[in-house]
């Protein structure tokens, strides 16, 4: 990649390109990207907006394929200098069975991985996650940890045993000899729980407080702090790694970072009423209303029922011991490795990610998106 205003225009690949992280990525890409040429997006599932990208200055290539055929990966990423592979099976609720998240999430990697080799593509940024440490299933706080923290990561549950695999993929890959003859170069980036526009989940929470006359009922004690990054922050943090990653190879080459940004540390669900309370939701309780045991057991019942009722329909609920464990397990980052790394600093302040926030809920929750 040259460094000269009359640089080369290069390629770019976005795995999960139509996803929640994936779609910021690529308008971000779009926005903050002088050196972008063409732009490959890659879905099992594409999304409409996709075709008013088009129309911009930037070839917009829209690729259906799925990431564990590796004909398809291998095809898709041949002539592409940079691939940011955010797609992946993101899954804690028991819809997909163990095998299957395996497949997307680490198969899927390790397909992306060989096309790059294959095809000579140098350049590789992993999305990975915050499970790939924590919270382990001991219920251990990590309390505004970094990357060098010292934590007890055990998993048990597939997905984060899966982005763990994955990751480990990625990393050892970095300085394996591509097609032409020249080092690979990768590095992980691990967000904590994104929110922001597209958020699924908060449009659930939303929607649910709705049906309940506008109260939500506090589970988890506030003191439980749980780490949330905005996805434009989040999308950012991606595209200023792909781009550095050939200037400082040395110093980023397998190296793993946390996303981070300017907001605030509280519990998850003090967290989502910064935007579900102005969109007229209220918590009830200081404290949380149903006792732990009374949790624990609640969620053990959901395990049983979603495994009696499998061979007839899923069920799927929020709570489960896995997402228990994790609402109720301090989990925090607070690190600047990004910005001594490769100079980031978040683009979006706290106030303006809870602004945006708001606003796509408002609109969200009202319609059928
Ligand atoms: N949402 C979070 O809070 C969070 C936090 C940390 C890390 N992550 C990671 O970020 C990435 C994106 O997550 P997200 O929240 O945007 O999820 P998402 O489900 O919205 O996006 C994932 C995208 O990957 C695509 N995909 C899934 N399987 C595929 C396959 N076999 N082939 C091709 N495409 C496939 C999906 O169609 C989807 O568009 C994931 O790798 C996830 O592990 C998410
Ligand atoms: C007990 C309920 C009372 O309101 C709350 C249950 C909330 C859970 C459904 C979510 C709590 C924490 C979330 C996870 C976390 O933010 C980080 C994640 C990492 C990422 O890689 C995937 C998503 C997730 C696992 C996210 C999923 C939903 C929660 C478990």
């Amino acid at each position: 990649m040259a460094d000269s205003a009359q640089a080369q225009k290069l390629v770019y690949l976005v795995t999960g390109g139509c996803g929640f992280l994936g779609e910021h990525v690529v308008r971000m890409l779009l926005q903050r990207e002088p050196r972008l040429g063409e732009l490959r997006v890659f879905d099992r599932h594409l999304g409409p907006w996709l075709e008013e990208l088009k129309t911009g200055p930037v070839r917009v290539t829209a690729i259906q394929g799925d990431v564990t055929e590796a004909h398809e990966v291998a095809a898709a990423v041949a002539g592409a200098h940079v691939v940011i592979h955010t797609a992946g099976l993101v899954d804690v609720f028991g819809r997909a069975s163990p095998e299957t998240i395996h497949e997307v999430n680490v198969q899927g990697t390790r397909n992306v991985i060989e096309a790059c080799v294959q095809t000579g593509t140098r350049f590789l940024v992993y999305t990975s996650s915050m499970e790939v440490v924590g919270p382990n299933t001991k219920g251990h706080p990590f309390y505004r940890g970094n990357e060098d923290t010292l934590y007890e990561a055990a998993h048990r549950h597939p997905y984060p045993c899966s982005k763990a695999l994955a990751e480990r993929l990625v990393l050892e890959a970095n300085g394996r000899e591509v097609h032409g003859g020249l080092p690979l170069v990768t590095c992980a980036l691990r967000p904590t729980g994104i929110y922001g526009e597209g958020h699924q989940i908060m449009r659930d929470f939303y929607r649910q407080g709705l049906r309940l006359g506008g109260w939500l009922f506090r589970a988890i004690p506030a003191s439980v702090e749980h780490g949330r990054v905005y996805v434009g922050n989040v999308a950012w943090m991606h595209v200023l790694a792909a781009r550095e990653l050939e200037r400082r190879a040395a110093l980023m080459g397998g190296q793993v970072y946390f996303c981070y940004d300017g907001s605030p540390y509280k519990s998850y669900e003090d967290f989502n009423m910064e935007f579900l309370g102005p969109c007229g939701l209220q918590l009830v309780g200081a404290r949380p209303l149903l006792p732990y045991w009374l949790l624990v057991f609640l969620a053990a019942l959901n395990a049983l029922l979603q495994w009696l009722l499998r061979p007839l329909v899923l069920y799927a609920p929020l709570l489960n011991p896995y997402t228990l464990a994790v609402a109720n397990t301090t989990f925090t980052v607070s690190t600047d490795k990004a910005q001594r790394h490769f100079g980031y600093e978040p683009l979006f302040s706290w106030e303006d990610s809870r602004t945006r926030t708001i606003l796509w809920v408002q609109a969200a929750g009202s319609s059928a998106q």
